[in-house]
This record gives structure tokens, sequence and C-alpha cells, in this order.
């Protein structure tokens, strides 16, 4: 596993987009499993940046989000393609056909679990990117005695919910199911980004990457992926140098 520390949050964006950039570059077809949050939303400026310079180009690549929440309105700003739309694929060349997350008003969502899990096993994903839940989960993967490898519903966790409830109006707002790729799904990518940024996170992000293998810290199961590249600013790095 290769952890790298970053002084400014500028230079984890700039290496973090060059990585995406230079696997482009090779692989103009690259499949990316792509990620919400606030964490990728500086490495998404600078692929906007670098695709308005002519640097990389995504006419050709498919992207796969990791999940979605169920329930809320397909129009409303916090769903998780909506987040997308806004803060990556209406500034860059990429064909939206071909972009893809869970649909969380699926009728049938364990229909639409099985179908995205045919999708994922057919294109097979190049490079994932993945944030860090403050308690550990990866994707919307709670801690917990089992996990789940397919896409699955998940009943989100109320500390999770109140951690996302800065992007609502009140934590009522906030769903209480989502449907996401499970941890198997994101251990078949070829190569797995994480990043994580702030002293909040500082424990949890230690505690998966040097600690026991335990579903009860999703982040964990990275440890036996064989390609895994981790990106922390400084702040998140304090226990990696202590
Ligand atoms: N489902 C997402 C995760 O994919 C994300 O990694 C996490 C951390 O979010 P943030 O980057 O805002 O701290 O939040 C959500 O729960």
């Amino acid at each position: 596993m290769n952890i790298m520390t970053f002084n400014t949050n500028e230079e984890l964006n700039q290496i973090a987009a060059g990585i995406f950039a230079s696997l482009i570059q090779t692989k103009p077809t690259a499949v990316l499993g792509l990620a919400t949050g606030s964490t990728p939303i500086g490495i998404y400026q600078e692929l906007i940046r670098l695709n308005e310079k002519g640097y990389v180009d995504f006419k050709d690549v498919t992207s796969y989000n990791l999940d979605e929440y169920c329930g809320l309105p397909a129009d409303h700003p916090e769903t998780y393609r909506s987040f997308m739309n806004v803060q990556l694929f209406n500034h860059i060349n990429i064909d939206k056909a071909q972009t893809h997350v869970p649909n969380g008003n699926a009728a049938d969502l364990q229909a639409e679990s099985k179908s995205y899990d045919e999708q994922l096993a057919k294109a097979s994903i190049d490079l994932q990117l993945l944030g860090l839940g403050h308690n550990g989960h990866i994707g919307f993967n709670e801690p917990d005695a089992e996990l789940h490898a397919g896409t699955h519903v998940v009943n989100l966790k109320e500390e999770t919910r109140q951690a996302n409830a800065r992007f609502f109006n009140s934590i009522d707002e906030v769903p209480t199911q989502a449907i996401t790729m499970g941890v198997g799904s994101i251990l078949k990518a070829k190569m797995v980004m994480l990043v994580v940024r702030g002293a909040e996170k500082a424990d949890i992000v230690h505690r998966a990457l040097t600690g026991p293998i335990t579903t009860e810290v999703p982040a964990s199961l990275l440890q036996t992926h064989p390609n895994v590249v981790v990106l922390l600013d400084k702040e998140a790095a304090k226990h990696f140098h202590a």
C-alpha cells in the first residue's frame, strides 16, 4: 500500500487528478469508479481544469458511482446523481449516457442492485476513488458483523446521517436508506485510490490501514487489495508519523 501525505490540499488534488489523467491518457476507454462527499470535490475541480486545458479527454470514459440515497426525489440537489452532474459531469466532455449512478428510486431495489452488479462485472473498474466515512465506511458500507459483497440496500447509521446532515436543511431530511456497491465490488477494481482529509478522520484512517482487518471498520478490507494508493492531507496523516 502506497501512502502519500500532502502539505496542502492543492498538491493532493493535483496528484490525485494526475493519476486519473495518466490512466485515461494510456487507456482512453478507462472505467472509473467515482465517489461523492466533500473529499473528492477538489480532485473533480482539478480534472475539470485538465479537461479544459486539453490534457485529459473523457470522450470514451465510462464511470460508475459507488452509491445513491434511496427515496430522494430525482431532482433533489442532494441526490448523488445531482452532485456528480454539478461537481463534474456538466463540466467535462464525458458522454452522460456512459455515467452510471445506482437508481435509489427504483421500484424494485433488489433488481436494481442485481443489474448494477451485472454492469460492473462487465465493465470492470480500472480505478476506484474512495472517501472515508467517520466510522470507517466506504461507499455506504457501514460497520457491521457482516458485510455484503455486491450492490445492496443499507440502513444508514445515525452517525452517518448526522455527518451528512450538513448538506440538508435538517437531519429529518437525510434519507434513512441508500443503495451502495458492496465491499466485494469495490475490491474488484484494478486500483483503488483512498483519499482522506482532516484531523477528525486521523484515528479512523490509521485504524483502517494499520489495525486489524474487520467488518467493523469496512475500509480495513482495503488492506487485502494489492494495488491501493492512499492520499492524505497532513491533518489526516498525523498518526502515521507519530
Ligand atoms: N457515501 C459517502 C461516502 O462515499 C463518503 O466517502 C463519505 C465521506 O464524506 P466526506 O468526504 O464528505 O467526509 O460520505 C458519504 O457517506
